[in-house]
């Protein structure tokens, strides 16, 4: 049995509105209880994380800021792993571009980020990578349909996924990730068993190894029924 599960969440264990899916969260309760290690990925903050960890009855293992930062259960130690200068500057540098064209960018949760920086989906991701590339800024931009993202360069879910799995004495490869987005890519090929839900575009379900049929929460548990299959039989029959 796959020792941990590692699952995105806005889009994930949620709806499109962000509401999340009880019966994902059920879905995780049942993995928790049957003492599998249940990671949360997202590009939200700590904060943020810290309560969906308490109110879902997860350990808080957590990956947030898309990698900037994790912790390993709570109290834990939490590691940063991007450069917010990087991002912050790179963060200026679109805000001034965009201002002279009569955007103002709406910037999400700045005071509570320790290493990337989000903002709303008001402009067109394709041409603020195109000034990131032209000013040569360090910085990756991640669109999760969410929200935009800065993001140091080699810093990702992934990256993050490998140094948590250290500190949980758990390979890879005993992993299990889910995800809807771009920035979930790099966890899902780190796992062992990498699954997109079926709202993902299409760079994400290229990289998954399985794609569920449903979409949102209800994907993510119809993924978790098929790599855990004894668990919900043996739920089901405890219901009946
Ligand atoms: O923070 C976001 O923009 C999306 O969060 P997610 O990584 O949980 O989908
Ligand atoms: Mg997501």
């Amino acid at each position: 049995m796959l020792k941990a599960l590692v699952t995105d969440v806005d889009g994930t264990i949620t709806d499109q509105r962000r509401r999340i899916n009880t019966g994902a969260v059920e879905a995780i309760r049942t993995l928790v209880d049957a003492g599998v290690e249940v990671v949360l990925a997202s590009g939200n903050t700590v904060c943020f994380m810290d309560g969906l960890c308490k109110m879902v009855g997860t350990d808080g293992t957590i990956i947030g800021e898309n990698g900037g930062v994790y912790r390993r259960e709570f109290p834990g130690t939490l590691r940063i792993a991007g450069d917010k200068d990087a991002s912050t500057g790179a963060f200026e540098v679109l805000r001034d571009y965009f201002a002279d064209k009569g955007t103002d960018l709406e910037l999400f949760s700045a005071q509570y980020r320790f290493a990337d920086v989000a903002f709303a989906r008001n402009i067109d991701p394709d041409e603020a990578r195109a000034v990131i590339r032209d000013r040569h800024l360090p910085v990756r931009l991640l669109d999760t349909g969410f929200a935009i993202h800065l993001q140091a360069l080699g810093v990702n879910k992934g990256t993050a996924l490998r140094e948590l799995a250290g500190e949980m004495g758990i390979l890879p490869s005993e992993m299990m990730a889910i995800g809807d987005s771009e920035n979930d890519i790099e966890m899902l090929e780190v796992a062992g068993v990498g699954v997109a839900v079926a709202n993902a575009p299409a760079p994400t379900r290229s990289a998954a190894d399985w794609v569920s049929e449903r979409t949102y929460g209800d994907g993510f548990v119809e993924a978790v029924k098929k790599y855990y299959p004894d668990l919900f039989i043996r739920s089901r029959l405890t219901t009946i």
